[in-house]
């Protein structure tokens, strides 16, 4: 959408005449962020890429989402220079490998409602802010093990006002001890973290008997998938879900693998820190 376009949308602050690339002042996004004279970040064809990459999730993009969206790839560039915190660099790779490809794990419909929803290894956030920025509804627990990474998630979150996003320094297998967390979730997003049988043993006991554990994978080889599903039922669930597809736009293969709890997870499990990936269950580790 161009600038005359945004503003028939309906967003307050857009400029007539949009540059045909590059920064340009938006004084709503002043007035949102709270940075007077902010800049609106994302091109053309950034826009471009990101309306399209969501398209063909069938997701809609709002002139609000947008605005959190241009507002979230300014912070991510600009924490990398401070805290190299991905390797991603460029707009149109943060847009399709961060933004899209965080998107595409509400392909199957596992995350309607209010749900709440630990996103384990977060990183820098993904997928945990673009679903804050998708799904209000959902109470998102970004955790990472990683200080100033979570310490990032929480200013990005709290600078797009995200109220949804409580970002949480820890790892897996001690939060998963804690009564506050044990049990406690409705779901636990993953992206890029470990294979499938570390992924069961660290989410599993964070679920509720009931929840799922949506993990996004890139093409998944038949052991690990074998492996995670005796995992999965060793520490009280199953797979429920295989979904390969490729990435929109880029056409990169991923694999979203959901698993069910079915029942309580045994007192023994996660094993403690450093276990689960150091001897996963079931699998021997490359
Ligand atoms: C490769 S990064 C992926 C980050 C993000 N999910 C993404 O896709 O961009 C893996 C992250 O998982 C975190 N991590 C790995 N094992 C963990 C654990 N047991 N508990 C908490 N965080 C963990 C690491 O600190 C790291 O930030």
């Amino acid at each position: 959408m161009d600038g005359a376009g945004r503003a028939a949308a309906g967003h307050p602050g857009a400029p007539a005449g949009r540059p045909a690339a590059g920064r340009h002042r938006c004084p709503c996004l002043g007035a949102l962020s709270g940075h007077e004279g902010e800049v609106w970040p994302v091109t053309p064809e950034g826009e471009r890429l990101l309306r399209e990459g969501l398209a063909s999730l069938e997701l809609d993009l709002t002139a609000d989402m947008e605005q959190a969206f241009g507002r979230l790839l300014d912070l991510l560039q600009e924490g990398n220079r401070r805290l190299n915190l991905t390797a991603l660099k460029s707009e149109a790779d943060i847009v399709l490998k961060h933004f899209v490809d965080s998107a595409t794990c509400l392909r199957g419909g596992y995350l309607k409602g209010p749900l709440r929803v630990v996103d384990l290894g977060t990183g820098a956030g993904f997928p945990a802010l673009p679903l804050a920025i998708l799904r209000p509804g959902l109470t998102l627990t970004p955790v990472d093990s990683i200080r100033k990474k979570i310490d990032f998630v929480r200013a990005t979150a709290q600078a797009l006002e995200l109220p949804n996003v409580t970002p949480l320094v820890g790892r897996a297998e001690t939060l998963a001890r804690e009564p506050a967390h044990r049990a406690r979730y409705d779901r636990v997003v993953v992206r890029a973290v470990a294979a499938l049988p570390v992924l069961v043993e660290l989410a599993l006991p964070l679920l509720r008997v009931g929840g799922l554990l949506v993990a996004q994978k890139g093409p998944i080889e038949a052991d690990e998938l074998e492996a995670g599903g005796r995992a999965a039922h060793e520490v009280g669930g199953r797979v429920v879900d295989v979904d390969p597809f490729a990435l929109p736009i880029l056409g990169d293969g991923r694999t979203l693998v959901t698993v069910e709890k079915t029942r309580p997870t045994p007192e023994r499990y996660p094993r403690r820190e450093g276990i689960p990936a150091q001897q996963p269950l079931f699998w021997d580790a490359k």
